[in-house]
């Protein structure tokens, strides 16, 4: 079944060409590392799919929809690039933070405040994250904050997982507990996963495509 499915697409701000004609597709299931230089559109990319911009050129459909109508974006989990320096002086706790990432679910599934704090304690401690949840999510470090970002986009049981530089900033600790979260929902879950990355991509144990943007093209590599 395809997540994703790009047909020559092409995308420019005005009068910056970003992607040219790209064409991909992301079936479900699929564990994808993208790569590629700074301004190479990975982050475009991203957008597209979320709905956030729209393609001037070519079709992008994501659970089998038009992303800018909105109706795939429950079964999303985001993570956006320097997610966690927007925290800094933000007055919530990490369970009101993660209770943000439940506003949807809560609507379309009429959750319960019960129901909510088991799946946010659920996510937490998935992270190894749950001794936080009374902490005022400034207070903690760049990494823990990018744990409980990622405990947010997961907490919702999304199909589709899309983190943007997700391991910036990460020590080997907290790198080594999100990728082994990513595996485990990959294998057990089928949970699709597409990650942007600068670093290492031989850190995502379990990754399965490996993609670079260069010059207005998706590449597998
Ligand atoms: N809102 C915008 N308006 C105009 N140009 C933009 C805008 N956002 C991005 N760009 C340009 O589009 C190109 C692709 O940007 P994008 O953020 O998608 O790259 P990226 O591959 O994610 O880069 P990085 O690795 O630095 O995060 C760059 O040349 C960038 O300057």
């Amino acid at each position: 079944m395809k997540i994703v499915s790009i047909k020559d697409l092409t995308f420019r701000y005005v009068d910056v060409p970003v992607l040219k004609k790209v064409n991909l597709d992301i079936r479900q299931g699929d564990y994808a590392i993208l790569t590629g230089e700074n301004g190479s559109g990975k982050s475009t990319l991203l957008k597209v799919l979320l709905g956030e911009l729209s393609p001037q050129q070519g079709t992008a459909e994501v659970f089998g929809k038009d992303p800018v109508r909105g109706f795939a974006r429950i079964k999303i989990g985001y993570v956006p690039q320097n997610s966690i320096y927007r925290n800094q002086s933000f007055p919530a706790t990490v369970e009101e933070i993660m209770m943000t990432g439940l506003y949807q679910p809560i609507w379309r599934r009429k959750f319960s405040g019960k129901m909510c704090r088991k799946q946010i304690m659920h996510a937490l401690t998935e992270l190894e994250m749950e001794e936080f949840s009374k902490h005022r999510i400034g207070e903690l470090s760049g990494g823990q904050q990018q744990r409980v970002m990622l405990a947010r986009a997961l907490e919702g049981n999304p199909e589709l997982l899309i983190l943007d530089e997700p391991t910036a900033g990460m020590d080997t600790v907290s790198l080594k507990s999100l990728c082994q979260v990513l595996d485990r929902r990959n294998r057990e879950q089928k949970l699709t996963i597409i990650i942007v990355t600068h670093g290492n991509t031989g850190d995502f144990v379990g990754a399965g495509r490996f993609l670079k943007a260069e010059e207005g093209r998706i590449l597998e590599l």
